[in-house]
This record gives structure tokens, sequence and C-alpha cells, in this order.
């Protein structure tokens, strides 16, 4: 089975274009049929992209929780922030409300960072019940919550840093529409072991991301990942979903996407 890849218009296409719209356009333009994008903070953005998602008939494969952009701790997200409890729901709401609207099924649950006035035990017992609410809000619209280990190189004091917490907390939640977001750049950067990790997290993925590492460029250069080997084991896996494309493109967007032909795929 061909795998199948979307462009994520948080990383693609943002030399040329500033707006998610513009941005929309141009991965339906050059051949996408999906994108990941983060659900815009007011209404009127949010009702300007789904037009356009309309307009354009691409698919949103991911929804990143909408993100309050004027305070550092938040901006990243909020869902283990503790005192941000009220923003998370209202958040999580408009969320839900967008990715439902664009047809979408996967919302990525972001943390938030660390801050220096909160300890630790704080955000984790923020962050499970803030999870536990979202289970049910997202089962009601039949979507999947994603939590994603983030590595510290790339958001230095992001909460959700380490495999090890990600794995407890979906212990924790025990609820099965709360998967992991495997983004291959920050499970090597944080752990490496890819082949027994996929093996080991099986039906807890929900979700596959891909860039090279340590540079973060697309997966045909130079770098700690062998991509030839690793999309055979995603393929051998049996992950048929979409897969984002959340590289910062060595020169351009559209220079760098025959990477793809060179792997045997199309978009
Ligand atoms: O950097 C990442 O991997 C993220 O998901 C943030 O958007």
């Amino acid at each position: 089975m061909a795998l199948k890849f979307a462009a994520n218009l948080n990383f693609l296409f943002t030399e040329k274009a500033s707006s998610i719209v513009e941005r929309i356009c141009l991965a339906h333009q050059h051949g996408f049929r999906a994108v990941e994008l983060t659900c815009p903070e007011d209404e009127t953005k949010r009702q300007k992209v789904l037009a356009t998602i309309e307009d354009t008939g691409i698919a949103v494969s991911l929804v990143n929780l909408a993100t309050d952009r004027t305070k550092d701790e938040l901006k990243w997200g909020s869902t283990g922030i503790p005192g941000a409890e009220k923003l998370f729901q209202q958040q999580l709401k408009s969320t839900i409300e967008f990715a439902k609207a664009a047809k979408c099924q996967k919302i990525h649950l972001m943390s938030g960072l660390l801050t220096d006035n909160e300890i630790e035990c704080d955000y984790n017992r923020t962050y499970l019940a803030n999870l536990k609410l979202a289970a049910d809000k997202l089962r009601s619209s039949n979507m999947i919550g994603l939590v994603e280990p983030i590595n510290p190189y790339y958001v230095p004091k992001y909460y959700m840093d380490s495999y090890v917490k990600a794995r407890e907390m979906l212990e924790s939640v025990q609820c099965d529409n709360i998967k992991l977001l495997v983004d291959l750049y920050h499970l090597q950067s944080l752990k490496g072991n890819v082949t027994r990790s996929l093996e080991e997290y099986g039906k807890q993925i929900g979700h596959f991301q891909i860039a090279q590492v340590p540079n973060r460029n697309e997966p045909d250069t130079t770098g700690e990942l062998d991509y030839a080997y690793i999309f055979q084991i995603i393929q051998e896996f049996g992950y048929t979903d979409w897969i984002g494309c959340e590289y910062k493109p060595k020169t351009t967007t559209v220079e760098g996407l025959n990477w793809l032909q060179k792997f045997g795929f199309k978009l």
C-alpha cells in the first residue's frame, strides 16, 4: 500500500505565503491532497480557512489545538498548563468545532511550556485531567486526541518532552481515542531505537510525521535517519493514513518535493 503525505502548513510554503489560506492554495496547486494546520485563533480566520478548504477540496489530516500566542507558556499549547484549564476547554471546544467542519478526525493536544512558577507534578495533574476531559469531548465527535513528545532542542521547556512521560499518560488515561503522535524527527532526537520503538508502541500510535535529523529538513537530505528503511517499516506496520511532512525545506518547498519521486511515492 503506497504511503500518502500531507503538507504541514506550519512548515511548508512558509517561504512563499504568510497566511494559512494562501498556503492551502499553494499546497493544492502543487499536488498535495491533504494538509495539517493549527486551528486559527479567532472565528473570522477559522471561517476563511474553512471556506478555502471547501473551495480547494483539500483534506485536513490533523489540526493542532488552537493556541494563545500572546503568552510564551501558552503559544505551544495549553493542555498541561496549571491555571489555564478554562482556556484549554475553550480552545478544545473551538478546535473540535473547526475540525468537525473541516472533516478532520485528529487533534494534536499541544501541552504548553514549563515555567519557573509551577512544579512539574502540577503539570502532570493538569495534563492528565485535560486528557481525560478531551477524550470524552473527542469521542462524541468521533475524533482522536494526539500526544506528541517534542524534543527540547527544538522547543526548550516544552512539557511533553519524553516518550516515557507520554506513555505513562496514555496508561493513566486509559482511553483508546488518546494516542501517540510519532514524529520521527522527535523520536530519533529524543531516544532513537526507531524500529523497536514502533514495535513497542504498536496500536498506541495514531499519527506519523517525518523530517530528517538533526536539521529537520526533507527526508532525502543528509542525516541520521534512513527514510528508505523507515518508509518500509511504516508500510509493514500497516499504517495507511496520512503522514505529515513537518520539515523545514532546505531551499524551497517546491524544489524539496523531489524526495517523493526518489522514494517511489507521489502526492
Ligand atoms: O514541532 C512540532 O513537532 C510540532 O508539532 C509543533 O507544531
